[in-house]
């Protein structure tokens, strides 16, 4: 980029003129840096006075309390993340982020933060449930479900819930597929998990063969993949296999007293195996315990069939339950939608709206009433179905 520009031409006008050319800052495509980035950098520091005397841009891979390592043209930087609005936890700088640096302070300083693409927040334990961003503009969600023990459909719902609200594609990877015994069984899991997600691939792996592996990576292949998944799972032996080394995992902190388990406030971004395409990989031991927050969409997501199924109920707001003309337990009854889809649907949604509702006490105001008009629609409903207690 020039900084010789005639005074008739602003700076920004300069600077939005090289978004047409290709993304500065090769060194970063192996990042994730593209285009895109690049436009929304420049945006960013547009304005010279905000923007400080030599602003790069950065992707953070690693972050602790108050400083973050960052990936950057000039090399791996270590950077205060003071300057960024602390107070607001959804803005607290977390791994994947993009980011302005001011490299000439010392230390070097994050200014701001590029807008996420996406992002994977969770509520906290906290009485007062607040966002916790885990991560940071994620295109794959890969989660990680071991086929040594029965499949939890339940499960796996919630995982892709999440992953759908994050606004990641969620993907999942059936592991330690070796332990099945023939293909045909795999097959036939991999059908289970599919009926469960909706809109979402399922791929068969072994991290002890390798099988399957090359698809996987051609899925990810120049995408940020965040590995999600419970505890034994297979995720490090899958990240391994991905990476292509073997890599130190970061151990979580573990509260050793037996009062909670606290998740570690080092989370790391790395390159995904160049010779299978490239990509970054998201290994945080913090996404291990899901909760689900602002899921809603997410949900509808997960449960697309259901939402669409109710689409052709009588009553816009029809919540499910005993409604007359209601398309979904109509599908329930003709076998076209399984009962465990519902009462997963339902047992989530639920969830949500309690973890929604803590924070917020207009909607728990809302709720409440909403809680009476069911009340009375069932009541309602079942006299219809009885028919009046008492004829007069
Ligand atoms: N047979 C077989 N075993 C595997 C495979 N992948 C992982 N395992 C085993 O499964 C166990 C758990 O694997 P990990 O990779 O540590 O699982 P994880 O999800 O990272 O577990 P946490 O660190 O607790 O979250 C280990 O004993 C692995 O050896 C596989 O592809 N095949
Ligand atoms: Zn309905």
């Amino acid at each position: 980029m020039s900084q010789s520009t005639s005074q008739s031409t602003s700076q920004s006008t300069s600077r939005t003129i090289n978004t047409s050319a290709q993304p500065e800052h090769p060194a970063l495509a192996g990042y994730g840096w593209d285009a895109g980035w690049q436009a929304e950098f420049l945006r960013a520091t547009a304005d010279p006075a905000a923007a400080g005397p030599d602003p790069l841009p950065g992707r953070v891979v690693r972050v602790d309390r108050g400083q973050c390592d960052l990936v950057t043209p000039a090399g791996t930087l270590r950077a205060d993340t003071e300057y960024v609005v602390p107070r607001d936890p959804m803005r607290v700088v977390c791994t994947g982020d993009w980011a302005v640096v001011d490299a000439t302070g010392t230390p070097p300083y994050v200014r701001t933060l590029l807008p996420r693409r996406t992002a994977f927040v969770r509520s906290t334990s906290s009485k007062r449930s607040e966002g916790q961003v885990l991560a940071a503009n994620v295109d794959h969600a890969l989660i990680a479900v071991s086929l040594d023990t029965e499949l939890d459909l339940g499960r796996i719902e919630r995982f892709v819930s999440l992953a759908w609200s994050s606004g990641a594609q969620p993907l999942l990877a059936l592991t330690k597929a070796d332990l099945v015994p023939d293909e045909a069984t795999v097959a036939h899991l991999v059908a289970d998990a599919e009926s469960s997600a909706p809109g979402v691939r399922v791929l068969p792996v072994s991290a002890r063969t390798g099988a399957g592996l090359d698809p996987l990576a051609t899925v990810l292949a120049g995408g940020t993949t965040a590995l999600l998944g419970q505890s034994g799972a297979g995720k490090s032996s899958l990240a391994n296999a991905l990476l292509g080394y073997r890599t130190q995992r970061v151990q979580a902190i573990r509260d050793q007293d037996g009062k909670g388990r606290h998740t570690t406030t080092t989370r790391n971004l790395l390159p995904l195996a160049v010779e299978r395409g490239g990509g970054v990989l998201i290994d945080t031991p913090g996404l291990r315990g899901v909760g689900l927050w602002d899921a809603e969409e997410g949900l509808g997501q997960a449960f697309s069939e259901i939402e669409e199924l109710a689409a052709d109920c009588r009553f816009q707001d029809c919540a499910h339950e005993a409604e007359p003309g209601c398309a979904v337990l109509a599908a329930v009854e003709s076998g076209a939608l399984p009962e465990r889809r519902l009462h997963s649907y339902r047992k989530l949604l639920r969830e949500n709206t309690r973890l929604a509702a803590r924070t917020d006490a207009r909607l728990r105001a809302q709720q409440r009433k909403l809680f009476k008009q069911r009340q009375e629609l069932g009541r309602h409903l079942g006299e219809r179905k009885r028919g009046p207690r008492r004829k007069a």
